[in-house]
């Protein structure tokens, strides 16, 4: 199989607007804001009071509209859309959203972003009762679920396939009477209201989206809500109790545009605050500071105001690497990397070097940038990572489900530093990391999804409990052996 190699992939992004003369021109803009969360697939389906028109395609939401007849045939004041990366199922066709369900009693439109921990389970539940699956992905479970209700009225359908869920979910649902927003018990995944100047509702996951099409920005959606927008404006409801808020914390710290806001939040201000903490936390005499274009440059900015040490671009992107796929083996992933960043020799020749990189997951991009700059002439490399050790993996919508690839999960920071080759690596602590995102949360999460780094996962595992026990066990014997 091929691989992809990037090493901490995006999770979906998810757009609607109701009640706009450009829906699927203005779903078309918000997506592309949205394209790095995800490039394996896009679609878009309007409705214009009487009909659905659908487009989907594999790839970059550009090339699939390369033909922008194919935009201007979604015609209708509604829309949804997806952009796709994939955490369950395959990367075929077959699982591009959104998805469509033409249900007699009222056919509707759904987009999903998240992951469900449960999806086996509820997969092996349709299965009995004779649904019929269009995809291998867990995002349609929910629309064969309400199809299969008996409820009178849409909504309680939809409450009651809502319950049946785990995991982590925001979800946007069209029907003929309006749209639907909805984030799961602990709004894990990020997702918005807004309104543009014409009246048009948006909901999406991130702030950068309303933005792009000039919409004002209303309210985050809260644990176990469900707003619904129609003719006559929104309505806030709760298909169940809120569990407490715990978003992902890797929003901030990655996946998330920083110029995105997420419960009222600046993701570049966090990233920028958590850089401060790591150098507060572990400083070191250095000549200058870098980032690791384009994800940790707000941090190593942050780093910098708070040491004193000046920044300077040190390394620079190639903006027009393709995304590559490549076999998996360490050897040609290092290559991938080595295809995107370069070191700028006059910023990094005799210098000692504090690097500021958000995370590491494999630690080839580490390893690989050590190498880049040693060769550059750096004097000393001091490795400092603007979040905790990554040691757990994610089951709610990020693709990293197995600690076996978690260079966290298997080595200490001694034996990393080692493997990376940096002359010193410091990673930021739990608490320098809450305190820096600082959500207001009274909850004893503070607000924060942390599970990649406790290990604290604030729901029950239920279909990935046993894989993760089995693994757990096995890495633990695999360290006693050492
Ligand atoms: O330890 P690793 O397995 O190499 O993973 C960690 C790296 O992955 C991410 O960057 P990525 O290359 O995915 O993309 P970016 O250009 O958006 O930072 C992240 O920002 C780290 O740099
Ligand atoms: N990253 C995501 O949110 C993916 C959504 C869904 N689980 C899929 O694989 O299509
Ligand atoms: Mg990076």
């Amino acid at each position: 199989m091929l691989h992809e190699i990037k090493s901490l992939n995006e999770e979906c992004g998810i757009f609607g607007i109701l009640n706009s003369k450009d829906a699927s021109e203005n779903a078309y803009l918000g997506m592309h804001s949205l394209q790095h969360r995800g490039q394996e697939g896009a679609g878009i389906i309007s409705f214009d009071g009487n009909k659905v028109y659908s487009y989907k395609g594999q790839g970059l939401l550009s090339t699939v509209f390369k033909d922008k007849n194919n935009l201007k045939k979604l015609i209708g004041n509604s829309a949804i859309g997806h952009i796709r990366y994939a955490t369950a199922g395959s990367r075929g066709l077959q699982n591009i959203q959104p998805f469509f369900f033409n249900d007699p009693r009222m056919p509707f439109a759904i987009s999903h972003n998240g992951n469900l921990t449960n999806a086996e389970t509820l997969r092996k539940h349709l299965a009995e009762c004779g649904a019929h699956f269009q995809a291998d992905s867990d995002s349609e479970l929910l629309g064969l679920l309400i199809m299969l209700d008996k409820h009178d009225k849409f909504m309680n359908r939809l409450k009651a396939s809502l319950r049946k869920l785990r995991g982590g979910f925001a979800f946007i649902i069209m029907t003929a009477k309006g749209m639907i927003g909805i984030a799961d018990p602990h709004g894990l995944r990020p997702i918005v209201l807004g309104q543009n100047k014409d009246g048009s509702y948006i909901l999406c996951s991130e702030t950068c989206a309303l933005d792009q099409i000039g919409a004002q920005y209303i309210r985050d959606l809260q644990p176990g809500e469900m707003i619904t927008i129609n003719d006559n404006g929104y309505t806030i409801n709760h298909f169940t109790k809120s569990q407490g808020l715990t978003v992902c914390s890797l929003e901030y710290i990655y996946f998330a545009r920083a110029d995105s806001v997420i419960h009222g939040v600046s993701v570049h201000e966090a990233r920028k605050n958590m850089g401060a903490a790591i150098a507060q936390e572990h400083p070191v005499k250095a000549d200058v500071v870098l980032g690791v274009p384009n994800s940790s440059l707000d941090a190593a900015i942050g780093y910098a105001q708070a040491s004193g040490i000046p920044f300077d671009m040190g390394m620079i992107k190639n903006q027009y690497v393709a995304r590559t796929f490549i076999e998996p083996t360490q050897d040609k992933r290092e290559r991938g990397v080595s295809m995107k960043l370069a070191a700028v020799k006059s910023v990094v020749q005799g210098k000692d070097i504090i690097l500021v990189d958000d995370s590491i997951v494999r630690g080839t991009t580490s390893k690989y940038i050590v190498k880049l700059l040693q060769a550059a002439g750096a004097k000393s490399i001091h490795v400092r990572i603007a979040s905790p050790v990554i040691k757990y993996p994610c089951f709610y919508g990020v693709d990293i489900e197995s600690k076996a690839e978690l260079i966290g999960a298997n080595k200490t920071v001694e034996e990393i530093r080692e493997s990376i080759g940096a002359d010193s690596l410091a990673y930021l602590s739990i608490p320098g990391m809450i305190n820096s995102i600082n959500i207001d949360s009274n909850n004893q999460y503070h607000g924060l999804c942390t599970a990649y780094f406790d290990g604290k996962y604030p729901t029950k595992l239920y279909d990935y409990q046993d894989k993760y026990d089995a693994e757990t066990k096995q890495i633990e014997q695999s360290k006693g052996v050492k």
